[in-house]
């Protein structure tokens, strides 16, 4: 079956995102995001979801943090959006591979100043002893960096979800729920009905 039917997938996504903005929820591409280690034991977090593209859906973090440390180990991931006022769900599951460094380059001065230097300052999710250790690592990296442009730190890019799976849920009263599940399969696309 066609590629068109990825495009279609990814259409569907960008608009229940863009729906959900408009329903009145504040941060609609959020997405809990879950990886396994390397005994295969998951962890699941919330990401932004910045930019969906055939060539996937993007997310950037920091290259140390355990999430990024399964996905060096083991680059499979599922992400899972919920839009509680559209009643819908979607998941989008696939191989993880880095965005080129001009992306990260991009997206990284795109961000505020002050974002970068609390990405200098954070060792992500290391045992952090209290809160002015962190706010005085922000000041030293301000110091360093002065007024000029702070750079995208080497620890810090973004990954992207390749989809081989996309799947749509949405919720009905009478719980026949609906699903609809777009795979790819012997390097074409379907779309399927589900059972709810
Ligand atoms: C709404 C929301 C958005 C978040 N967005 C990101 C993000 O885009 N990148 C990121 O690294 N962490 C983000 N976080 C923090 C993660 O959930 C998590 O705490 C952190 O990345 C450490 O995860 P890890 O220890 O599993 O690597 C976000 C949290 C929330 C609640």
């Amino acid at each position: 079956m066609s590629a068109d039917l990825l495009d279609e997938a990814l259409a569907r996504l960008a608009a229940a995102i863009e729906r959900a903005r408009a329903a009145g929820m504040v941060q609609p591409e959020a997405m809990a995001l879950a990886t396994a280690d390397a005994e295969g034991r998951p962890s699941v977090r919330v990401v932004l979801a910045k930019g969906v593209g055939r060539d996937g859906i993007r997310f950037f973090t920091n290259l140390g943090s355990p999430k990024a440390r399964h996905l060096a180990a083991r680059p499979w991931a599922e992400a899972c959006f919920y839009w509680d006022p559209l009643w819908e769900q979607a998941r989008v599951a696939g191989r993880v591979e880095r965005v080129s460094e001009a992306e990260a380059d991009a997206y990284w001065a795109s961000r505020p100043r002050a974002r970068q230097l609390g990405a200098w300052a954070s060792r992500q999710s290391e045992p952090l002893p209290d809160r002015a250790t962190l706010e005085a690592r922000l000041e030293a990296m301000a110091a360093r960096f002065g007024e000029g442009p702070v750079p995208r730190p080497p620890f810090w890019s973004g990954l992207r979800i390749v989809p081989e799976r996309i799947e749509f849920w949405r919720g009905d009263p009478a719980r026949l729920n609906e699903r609809e599940c777009y795979r790819l399969e012997g390097g074409g696309w379907r779309r399927l009905l589900l059972y709810p």
